[in-house]
């Protein structure tokens, strides 16, 4: 499992480290780093162009220190200030292996363009003329290996707010930073490679965790199984009107393991839903008839909310299900309801699953869309703690929360994703893995994998329908390991 921290904590554990190191090792180490993946990039060093882009601070100082390293090798290696400090000591070194001080006009001929204008000391929009310079990297033809982040991604957040560096390679140290695995900034980072530079045993315990393959763990059949013991899930969607949400929250749950599915609803979505998935058992009931929702049958999860409404009828079930004693996923309109009756949420003691977008989170936070998709690790961190839940934020990366846990991120899926109905099967997905007793975080975080796992195999480069999600599901568990 890769795993990030946030800058403070590597800032208090490079210091911890420092203070037992000589001076400058540190450096040097990120540094020795950082000129093994630039020489491993290039076909020869020995007469290879490589121009430095050097910030104001020790980002700029790696990328010094590691071009006098190549200079040595016999690289030509020319170094573009931008601030007006430049790392005295590393320039030094630059020079006296060769190297020498440059204009911008270098960047374009380049073989390849070490980024060192800002790492973790970078913060909001990048100012001139650092932001000229990352703007003429993005375009040379040559290779562009960001030191430590790329310049104009916040470390922290993956936010961007003007100019940044588009890196084909990002060499960083120590540990990932957040900001590496979140869009917009994880989409400039290219292949990202982490340097050892001995700061493991300082590190607490990590910000973010990035799911893997051997971190998705679905409950698999044995001998004993039975559907009881794998688990029933309950979805309660779709409306008179509205139906297509329910059929592909339904198939969600029916491929994603659940030992049985019993949908409730009323009699238009009912019908749909029998017609396409003959496996599910179905109730129907009156719009609102909460008895009707517990009449039911039991149920080891409910998943409710997609296609729904968001009238009183659908208030009074989704007061239902949250009403029950075992785990519910909230998606689609439930979500908009839950968002007028917040009051649903503190009583619970089984555990609660939330899968919003931004626009969805912005209504249960009060706040602001933009501001969520601009720092989304911030929002759904306190999401979870503001409403005691399991938040899954659904996006160009999809972050899932718990209070007091690393953040998962979820490192599959595809920008064909974006299409209606394909969160309505990723609600019936979740709400199949809690069925079979996932911890809430687990089931959202598997979920998550699968669904993205499922859609890349599904669309392969073509436009994707939610019900080709559907039916990419059991490729995608069959990538997982032992299943
Ligand atoms: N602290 C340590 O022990 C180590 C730090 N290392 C390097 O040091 C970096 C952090 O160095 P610093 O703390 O000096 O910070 P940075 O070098 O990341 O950034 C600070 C510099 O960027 C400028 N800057 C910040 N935001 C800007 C903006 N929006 N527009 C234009 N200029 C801007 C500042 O004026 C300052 O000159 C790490 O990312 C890493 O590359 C590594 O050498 C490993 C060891
Ligand atoms: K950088």
């Amino acid at each position: 499992m890769r795993y990030a921290h946030e800058v403070d904590k590597v800032r208090a554990a490079e210091a911890a480290l420092l203070a037992r190191l000589p001076e400058g090792t540190l450096m040097q180490r990120a540094a020795a780093g950082l000129a093994a993946v630039c020489a491993s990039l290039l076909p020869r060093v020995y007469g290879a162009d490589v121009v430095l882009l050097v910030g104001g601070g020790d980002n700029g100082g790696d990328a010094l220190y590691a071009g006098e390293r190549l200079a040595r090798r016999g690289a030509r290696v020319v170094a573009v200030p931008a601030g007006s400090r430049t790392h005295p000591a590393g320039l030094a070194a630059l020079l006296a292996a060769g190297g020498r001080l440059g204009d911008a006009a270098e960047i374009d001929t380049a073989d390849l363009v070490i980024d060192g204008l800002t790492g973790i000391g970078g913060g909001g929009a990048l100012r001139e003329p650092y932001a000229a310079l990352a703007r003429r990297a993005n375009e040379t033809p040559g290779l562009v290996v960001a030191c430590d982040v790329p310049s104009g991604v916040d470390a922290n957040s993956g936010r961007v707010e003007g100019e940044a560096v588009r890196a084909d390679v990002t060499v960083t140290f120590g540990t990932h930073k957040p900001g590496l695995f979140i869009d917009p900034g994880a989409a400039r980072c290219g292949v990202v490679e982490l340097v050892d530079i001995g700061l493991g045993p300082e590190l607490p315990d990590p910000d973010v965790t990035v799911t893997g393959p051997d971190d998705v763990d679905p409950p698999l059949p044995g001998p004993e199984s039975d559907k009881y013991r794998r688990g029933v899930v309950g979805i309660v969607a779709g409306g008179e009107q509205f139906t297509g949400a329910a059929v592909l929250s339904t198939g969600g749950a029916v491929h994603g393991g659940a030992g049985m599915v019993r949908f409730v609803s009323v009699a238009p979505a009912v019908a749909v839903v029998r017609r396409r998935w003959p496996e599910a058992v179905t109730t129907v009931i009156e719009p609102g008839d909460a008895a009707g929702l517990a009449a039911a049958g039991r149920v080891q999860a409910w998943v409710v909310g997609p296609g729904l409404g968001t009238g009183d009828a659908a208030a009074a079930l989704v007061a239902a299900a949250l009403g029950t004693d075992v785990p519910v996923l909230v998606d689609a309109d439930g979500l908009t309801v839950l968002a007028r009756h917040r009051d649903l949420l503190p009583g619970r003691t089984a555990p609660t699953v939330l899968t919003p977008h931004a626009g969805e989170l912005a209504r249960l936070l009060d706040a602001d869309r933009a501001d969520i998709e601009a720092r989304r690790l911030e929002h759904v961190r306190r999401a979870a703690a503001e409403l005691r839940a399991t938040v899954l934020l659904k996006g160009s990366t999809t972050l899932i929360a718990a209070a007091g846990r690393p953040v998962r991120v979820n490192p599959t899926g595809t920008s064909w994703l974006a299409t209606a109905g394909t969160g309505d099967v990723l609600s019936g997905l979740i709400g199949a893995l809690l069925a079979g007793g996932m911890a809430a975080l687990d089931a959202a975080a598997a979920g998550a994998y699968l669904h993205g796992m499922a859609a890349r195999l599904a669309a392969d480069g073509a436009p994707l329908a939610a019900g080709d999600v559907i039916g990419a599901l059991p490729a995608a568990f069959r990538t997982l390991a032992g299943t």
